[in-house]
């Protein structure tokens, strides 16, 4: 595979696989202070980089920013998008922004930072085509542009709840406002939900008609409670004040951001290749007979792209419908780990075991989508594979390892 995206519904968003590669898989040096200095004038690869510079003997790292950015389409005005990505510093959002930003559009990022980082977006900051905003959404913010992606929320279940009253009201007062920030400019709008507003269902696969099976009151509700609500409030404002709308509901995602996913975000796949790189074991929830499928994030952004460039208004499922046992799944990630560090050279002696800790409450026992919808309205299905996806995530993270950086 050598690109991503393609152009549908008159949107162009292909860009070459390496292009997104050279950000998120780009060393990131944390060289040591007295390694062999170039010579004067000798341009090197790290003067086009950012760098972090640690000095042992004080205990202090110093940063230069990047001095040329990745090189971006160039668009007519007419083709060219302000677009407002809230959460843009997220696992999701950076990786929506880089597509954005190689594409040409005009791209500004909301985040509080919460658990989302400067880091992920920082190779873009100084951009002219690129703004980075610390901003709540649980306050209003008004700014001119004709798309908004809608990301701003915690999704790891220990992030989400962590505080739980923060995460609905992000859920509720966040969509409000940007909701109304829509409908004053007549942007486009459209909010990522969940595959989490099926709760723990019934029905299987699930479709977008399914009404969920979620119980209001347990740990996990400030989340899908959340979500359902945001999507009530979204089709309140499509019906009452014609805001355009899309609502994309997105199944279990992996993959990684620069500088890295945040290898502590407490999701399965980031928890299991870090335990079985570290040679730790391997933690499997309850008896791991639940289910989930999982997709990479390339093919995420691409439907996300071409569901808010579609003229589809019903909520649509954005997700893999390959579904593993999360057993089975530790047991691949741990085979996808040997066969990275055979090819490496870098067998360890013992091989890691699978654990089992306690099933956490409310946990879904039984998810798959159903992509029936997103087959038919946006031509789009995922093309990455599980092995090809947490291959390329696992050498990712070996070299930074290998580097100290996490
Ligand atoms: O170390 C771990 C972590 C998780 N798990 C299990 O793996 C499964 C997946 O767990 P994750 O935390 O990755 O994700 P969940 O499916 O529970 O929730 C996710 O659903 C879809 C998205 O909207 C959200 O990102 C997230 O809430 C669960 O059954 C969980 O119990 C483990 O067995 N071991």
């Amino acid at each position: 595979m050598t690109t991503v995206g393609f152009e549908r519904f008159g949107f162009d968003s292909e860009v070459p696989l390496d292009a997104l590669r050279s950000i998120y898989l780009r060393a990131h040096y944390v060289r040591s202070a007295n390694a062999t200095s170039p010579k004067p004038g000798e341009k090197t690869k790290e003067e086009l980089e950012s760098d972090a510079i640690y000095y042992p003997d004080s205990r202090s790292i110093s940063y230069s920013t990047l001095t040329r950015f990745p090189p971006v389409k160039l668009l007519s005005p007419e083709k060219r998008k302000r677009i407002l990505v809230t959460g843009g510093a997220g696992f999701v959002g950076s990786h929506l922004v880089d597509r954005l930003m190689l594409l040409g559009h005009e791209v500004t990022v909301l985040d509080n930072f919460f658990t989302g980082s400067k880091t992920t977006v920082g190779h873009w900051v100084g951009h002219p085509n690129f703004e980075l905003v610390r901003h709540d959404v649980v306050e209003p913010y008004m700014t001119e542009c004709d798309q908004i992606y809608h990301l701003a929320c915690p999704a790891s279940p220990p992030h989400y709840q962590f505080n739980a009253v923060k995460t609905v009201k992000t859920s509720f007062m966040g969509t409000l406002n940007m909701l109304g920030l829509a409908k004053r400019t007549k942007a486009r709008f459209l909010i990522t939900s969940t595959s989490e507003v099926y709760g723990d269902p019934e029905v299987h696969p699930q479709h977008e008609e399914y009404w969920g099976n979620v119980n209001p009151i347990g740990p996990r509700a400030c989340y899908d409670e959340g979500k359902r609500v945001a999507e009530t409030l979204t089709y309140g404002y499509h019906r009452q004040d014609g805001v355009d709308v899309r609502v994309a509901r997105i199944f279990n995602t992996y993959g990684n951001t620069y500088p890295v996913m945040n290898p502590f975000d407490g999701r399965v796949v980031s928890n299991f290749i870090m335990q079985a790189l570290r040679g730790e074991d391997m933690t499997v929830y309850g008896d791991g007979s639940q289910t989930r499928s999982f997709q990479y994030i390339h093919d995420l952004v691409d439907g996300l792209i071409a569901l808010m460039n579609s003229d589809e208004t019903r909520p649509v499922n954005i997700g893999s419908s390959d579904e593993f046992t999360i057993g089975e799944f530790a047991l691949l990630v741990r085979d996808i780990v040997e066969k990275v560090q055979k090819e490496d050279g870098t067998a360890p002696a013992r091989r890691v075991q699978v654990i089992y800790k306690p099933l956490p409450t409310n946990d879904p026992q039984k998810r798959r989508a159903d992509t029936t919808r997103a087959k038919q309205v946006l031509e789009w299905q995922p093309r990455w594979t599980v092995r090809m996806g947490v291959e390329e995530m696992v050498r990712y993270y070996k070299a930074k390892m290998a580097e100290g950086s996490i």
